[in-house]
């Protein structure tokens, strides 16, 4: 079978190095471009050498339009503008489209989906890694069990990330609200200054730290009258997230059209 054909998105990225590295290294996966935005210094570098491997033949370009007729998927993890434009371009031409990006507004989800409605194959997760999608799991389920503890949800990043809380943390933070449910957006509590009061029984609050070259830690608090569980994920490595990726995208060509999660892409939802 003939390899399937990716683009990265945010080439000169953390990320984008993480995915161009990956795809070099996965054998059911072949490069064929690499994008980055206007003015990016990254643009006309060699996509190999700037993820610190073999020269790849492979230049950094903006021109998208270009590049996707020759692609069957594209790996973006940018930010949230890069990643509207990039959906309506891949619903134009049928393309799978993995969308690892967070901080999206309410109406950059709703642009999203309405390209996942136009005919691309999409995959959003604020995670990419499988094992952060085994704990939304068993948070769910927690916090179904133990209904009536206060639910904590706490992330550190390294210090040039741009979005809070975390993706990751509101994904946490959804699957506590449907293991009580409850709507998250209702019920959480994402900042805590001043003279705050006692906390209100059955919001779901969030805490977040930045510092250093942290890859991406999360703790999930269920606090009772007399214990306390802590339910924790650290990444070591952007390569989870990277495969998590691919294995994305090699799930999704079989897919019809539409907007799917990483918890489709592992049958959590089946
Ligand atoms: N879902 C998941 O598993 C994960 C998600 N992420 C998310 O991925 C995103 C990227 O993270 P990270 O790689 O650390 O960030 P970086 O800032 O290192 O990389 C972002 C890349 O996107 C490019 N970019 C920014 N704006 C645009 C635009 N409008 N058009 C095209 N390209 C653009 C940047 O170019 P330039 O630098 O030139 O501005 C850069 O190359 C974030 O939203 C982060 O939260 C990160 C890790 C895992
Ligand atoms: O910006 C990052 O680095 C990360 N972003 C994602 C998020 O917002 O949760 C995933 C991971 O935690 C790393």
């Amino acid at each position: 079978m003939s390899r399937l054909r990716i683009i990265v998105a945010g080439a000169g990225g953390r990320m984008g190095l993480a995915n161009i590295a990956a795809v070099a290294a996965h054998d059911a996966v072949e490069l064929v471009g690499a994008l980055d935005r206007a003015g990016s210094a990254a643009l006309g570098k060699d996509a190999g050498v700037l993820a610190g491997i073999e020269p790849l033949g492979i230049l950094v370009s903006d021109d998208a339009g270009a590049l996707l007729d020759g692609a069957d998927a594209i790996i973006d993890f940018t930010a949230p503008a890069a990643s509207v434009a990039l959906a309506q371009l891949a619903a134009k031409k049928g393309l799978v489209h993995i969308i690892g990006t967070t901080g999206c507004s309410a109406d950059d989800e709703a642009a999203i989906a309405a390209a996942g409605a136009a005919g691309a194959r999409i995959v959003k997760s604020g995670n990419f890694s499988p094992g952060m999608v085994a704990l939304t799991v068993l948070v769910e389920r927690a916090a179904r069990a133990l209904g009536d503890y206060d639910v904590e949800v706490l992330e550190m990043h390294h210090n040039q990330k741009v979005d809070a809380p975390s993706g990751t943390a509101l994904m946490l933070g959804e699957a506590a609200a449907r293991g009580r449910n409850i709507d998250l957006k209702d019920n959480s509590v994402r900042v805590r200054d001043g003279h705050t009061g006692p906390r209100e029984a059955g919001t779901i609050g969030f805490a977040t730290l930045r510092g250093g070259n942290v890859i991406g830690d999360h703790m999930v608090i269920l606090a009772g009258p007399s214990e306390r569980i802590e339910l924790n994920h650290r990444a070591q490595d952007r390569t989870i997230y990277a495969n998590g990726a691919i294995k994305a995208v090699r799930w999704a060509v079989g897919q019809a059209p539409g907007l799917y999660s990483m918890a489709d892409v592992l049958g959590l939802n089946d």
